[in-house]
């Protein structure tokens, strides 16, 4: 047996255990963002990671958010959410919103301010997209949010922040060119 064929783990369709899912999908590098909303059903904010564009005809991206998670009444209750992406500044800021932390305690770091939607925008995030959720589909626990981008901003931080492997990583900006 080949080393590619000891390093390569298969699991039968009858084994696709929610935990076995959850190993292979550790294996799937992703942006770090808290997304925050604020509204009729109160203030609130998750760290997510199931984040991606959608479409550009109308710039259009989504959000997974688990109904199970105290943020979600919030969510489902309010019409706009801001994803702010996070630079390799706030890995605490993902700590202190990806669980456990007292929804009201979760805006004392880090300076937010708000824009067009009234949604919590990071002032330093690496890129926020404030947006309009446009339709949502419930999936087994979850739901998604597809959301209509009505205002943004980017700011070149020098190094983004990743998660992979159950760990946070990050990447500069510009890989030195070799030579
Ligand atoms: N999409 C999500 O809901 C999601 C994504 C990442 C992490 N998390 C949560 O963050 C915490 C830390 O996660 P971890 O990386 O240390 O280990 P983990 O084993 O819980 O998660 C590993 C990977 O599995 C996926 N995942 C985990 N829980 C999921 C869920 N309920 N629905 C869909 N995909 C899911 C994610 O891609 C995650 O990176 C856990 O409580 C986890 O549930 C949830
Ligand atoms: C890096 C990382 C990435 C994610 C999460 C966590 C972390 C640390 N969490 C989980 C989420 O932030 C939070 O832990 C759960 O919502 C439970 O929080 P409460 O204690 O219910 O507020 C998460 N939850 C979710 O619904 N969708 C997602 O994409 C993600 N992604």
């Amino acid at each position: 047996m080949n080393a590619l064929q000891q390093q390569t783990r298969h699991t039968a369709p009858q084994n696709i255990s929610s935990t076995a899912f959850r190993d292979a999908m550790s294996h799937l590098a992703a942006a770090v963002n808290v997304v925050t909303t604020d509204g009729p059903g109160g203030r609130a904010g998750f760290t997510a990671s199931a984040v991606c564009s959608v479409t550009d005809d109308p710039p259009t991206l989504l959000v997974c958010i688990n109904r199970s998670a105290s943020a979600y009444p919030a969510f489902a209750d309010n019409a706009t959410l801001c994803v702010n992406v996070l630079s390799a500044a706030h890995q605490e800021v993902s700590n202190t919103f990806g669980g456990k932390t007292p929804m009201a305690m979760r805006f004392e770091h880090a300076e937010w301010t708000t824009r067009e939607t009234g949604a919590p925008v990071l002032a330093d995030a690496l890129a926020h997209f404030e947006c309009r959720v446009s339709q949502r589909l419930p999936v087994g626990t979850h739901e998604i949010m597809l959301c209509e981008i009505v205002s943004m901003a980017t700011h070149d931080a020098p190094e983004c922040l990743l998660y992979f492997n159950r760990q946070y990583h990050q990447l500069p900006r510009a890989i030195a060119s070799a030579g």
